[in-house]
Order: C-alpha cells, then structure tokens, then sequence
C-alpha cells in the first residue's frame, strides 16, 4: 500500500450567494495581512468598509452566472480535479487527493486542515494558487495553515517563472489574438491584482515577481508588440502599486491601440476578471476610443499549467526541503525580506535573470 498525498490548493475564496458578500468582505478585512492596524482598529475598520462596500459588490457578483456568488470555488474544484488525475497518473502506487483551503469563505483553509487529519495523510504538500508570493494571499493562507494543522508539511511558495506557466499565459494570450481577428498595432496589457505601496516597501516580493514574469511573458510574444505591465482592483485610501490598469487602458485607447488585457497573477475567472476586466474596463475602452478591447481568458484548466503544478508537487515530494520555489533554490534577491525562504538568495545582491538556465 502506497502513501496518502494530500495536496492541499490555497485559494482567497468567494462568497456563494449575495447574502454572504458583507461576512466574506469581513473576514478578508479583519486579516491583519490585509489591514495591519491593531486588532480592535482592524475590527472596526473590516465592519465600517464590508458595510459600505457590501451593496456594489452585491452587483458585481450578480454579474457573474454563479447564483449572486462567486465562480472561484467551482473553477478551483475543476482545477482540484484535473490535478489529481494528472498526479494519480505519475504516481500509480500512491493516493492522491486534492483539498481545498479558502482564505475567507469555505471550505476554509481550516476545514481542509480538518479533512486532511480526518483522511489520515502521510505527505501534505501545500500548494497556493497564486503564481506569486505575497504576505496577503500565500502568506496569510500559511498563516492560518499553520494554526490549524500541527503536523509536517511541504511548502511551494511560489512559480512565477516555470516555464509552464509562461507559456500557458502565451498560448492563452495567442489565442485571444486570434480570436480577436489577429490584429496589428497590439498593446498587451499585463494586469495583476494591486496592492498597497507599503507592503512592497516593507519586503513584500510579489510586484518583483510579477514584473520580472511579465518580461518572460513579453519576451515571448510578437516583438512589434507593446508590453505595459499595470494594476487593477485598488481598494481603500492608501496609496497602491502601478501604474493603474484602468489609466494605462485609456493612455492605450487615446493612441488608438488594439488592446489585449491578461490576467497574470490569477489562474482562474472570478469577480475581478469576468467583472472588472471583462465589463467595466471593456467601458473605459470603449469610452476612450480603443481601436479593440480583448480580454485573455484565465488559465483555468490549462493543459500545461496543471502539468507545471503536477511537476512542481513532484519535485517537492522528492525534495528534503521543506519549501521550495519553481527555481527549487530562494528565488527571490534580498531586497525582499518578506520572501518565506529563509535562507539568502544563491547570487546574494544580484539582480536574477530569469532567462538564466537556474531558471528553466
Ligand atoms: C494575486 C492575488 C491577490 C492579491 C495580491 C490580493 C490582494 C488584496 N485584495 C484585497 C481586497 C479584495 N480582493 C477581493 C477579491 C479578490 N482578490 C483576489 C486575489 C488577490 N487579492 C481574488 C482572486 C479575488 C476574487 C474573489 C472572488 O470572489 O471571486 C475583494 C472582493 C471583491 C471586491 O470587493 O472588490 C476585495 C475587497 C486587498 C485589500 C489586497 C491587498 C492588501
Ligand atoms: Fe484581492
Ligand atoms: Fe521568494
């Protein structure tokens, strides 16, 4: 009899009907990685915006096809799903289960840590759904993880730069300019979810990571292409990351660009890619003159990103590390002292070069 492998995929989570909006919206704001203002401020802070901002997230969420909720958990059950079975194949003697651990909305990072006790598992490997490491999404989730599950586990922090997972994003982009009549004249917007310009400045590594996969992506796609990497969904008074996807959508529209918009720091459709970039940027577009506006698809079930995720769990598995990066090795310079590897940067100082072969 073979080993039990439980991989468990960390994911935000959503709310699953309109009347869960305003609980979601608190929990994601009570987190003290999210608001790092003392617990009764952050408390009062998560009841005062889940309140005021409940009622217009209540209509974007009725956008989307999915009963006034969220698509997230559905799409990430696909992807639990088809990771399994890719994982099962290479590992015949083995039984391999997905869990899935939401930040703040269930089935909670919690009640997974529960089904894997439950179930018994001799390898836990826990893999994010977020290419890159941030202290709000990854490690927020660890966080929890590690309150809730005492025993062993396997960390992979981050893959932005596996090369399955570059060129999923360029196959997906490929076929939205084809879709889109393969227009000339392209500006390829890279747009990554925000965050505030203070958790970067404190050592958070995830714009690092965006931008240097951004230059992966762009050095891949056709060279007459502009490549502007950008940020959307800004929340709050604070002053976040940029530029902003919106403006950088209206710079690209008044120069009478072929707009294609991807999705770089989510793997699957949700709120912020059928809603945001899908209808309220298409208006920008549209009200500032773009020649066209496409939107390329999230990587869902994506042939060569699930592959890339089963080579990443088996690397792991065969790793005495207890964390590991798509580079097995800290991938991140030391600038980023909020990066989870504790150990230095192989090159220490040095700016990496993702095209080097430690990257391939
Ligand atoms: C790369 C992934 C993400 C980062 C980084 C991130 C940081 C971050 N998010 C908020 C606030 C909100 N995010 C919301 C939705 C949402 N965020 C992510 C991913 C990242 N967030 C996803 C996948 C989703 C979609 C969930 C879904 O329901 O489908 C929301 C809710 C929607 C809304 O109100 O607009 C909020 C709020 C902050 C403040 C932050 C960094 C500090
Ligand atoms: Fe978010
Ligand atoms: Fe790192």
């Amino acid at each position: 009899m073979g080993r039990k492998i439980a991989i468990v995929l960390f994911n935000l989570g959503g709310p699953d009907s309109d009347k869960t909006v305003r609980p979601f919206l608190k929990n994601l704001f009570r987190d003290p990685a999210i608001i790092g203002a003392p617990l009764p401020v952050r408390w009062f802070l998560a009841r005062l915006i889940s309140t005021t901002r409940a009622p217009s997230v209540i209509k974007n969420y009725a956008m989307m096809d999915a009963g006034g909720g969220s698509p997230l958990l559905p799409e990430t059950e696909k992807q639990a799903e088809a990771l399994t079975t890719s994982l099962q194949k290479a590992l015949p003697d083995d039984q391999v289960r997905c869990f899935i651990g939401m930040r703040y909305w269930h089935p909670f990072t919690e009640e997974a840590a529960e089904q894997v006790k439950a179930w018994g598992a001799d390898e836990v490997i826990l893999l994010p759904l977020y290419p890159q490491f941030s202290t709000t999404t990854t490690g927020s989730s660890l966080t929890a993880w590690s309150r809730a599950y005492k025993g062993p586990a396997k960390t992979i922090c981050c893959y932005p730069f596996a090369e399955g997972l570059i060129s999923a994003h360029v196959d997906r982009i490929m076929q939205a300019h084809k879709a889109a009549g393969e227009p000339d004249n392209v500006r390829l917007l890279l747009s990554a979810h925000g965050l505030p310009e203070k958790i970067v400045k404190d050592g958070d590594p995830y714009q690092w990571q965006c931008e240097t996969m951004g230059e992966m992506v762009a050095a891949r796609v056709p060279a007459d292409w502009e490549v502007v990497p950008c940020y959307q969904s800004r929340v709050g008074p604070l002053k976040w990351i940029g530029p902003p996807t919106e403006e950088e959508i209206e710079k690209a529209a008044k120069d009478g660009k072929n707009i294609l918009i991807a999705p770089i720091a989510f793997v699957s459709e949700h709120i912020e890619t059928l809603v945001e970039l899908g209808e309220e940027y298409r208006l920008v577009a549209e009200e500032h003159g773009a020649a066209s506006y496409t939107r390329v698809e999230a990587l869902g079930v994506h042939e060569e990103f699930i592959s890339m995720l089963r080579d990443e769990v088996l690397a792991s598995l065969k790793s005495d590390q207890t964390i590991r990066s798509c580079a097995n090795s800290r991938l991140c310079p030391s600038d980023w002292k909020n990066c989870p590897h504790k150990q230095p940067h192989p090159k220490v100082g040095q700016r990496v070069n993702p095209s080097s072969k430690e990257l391939a």
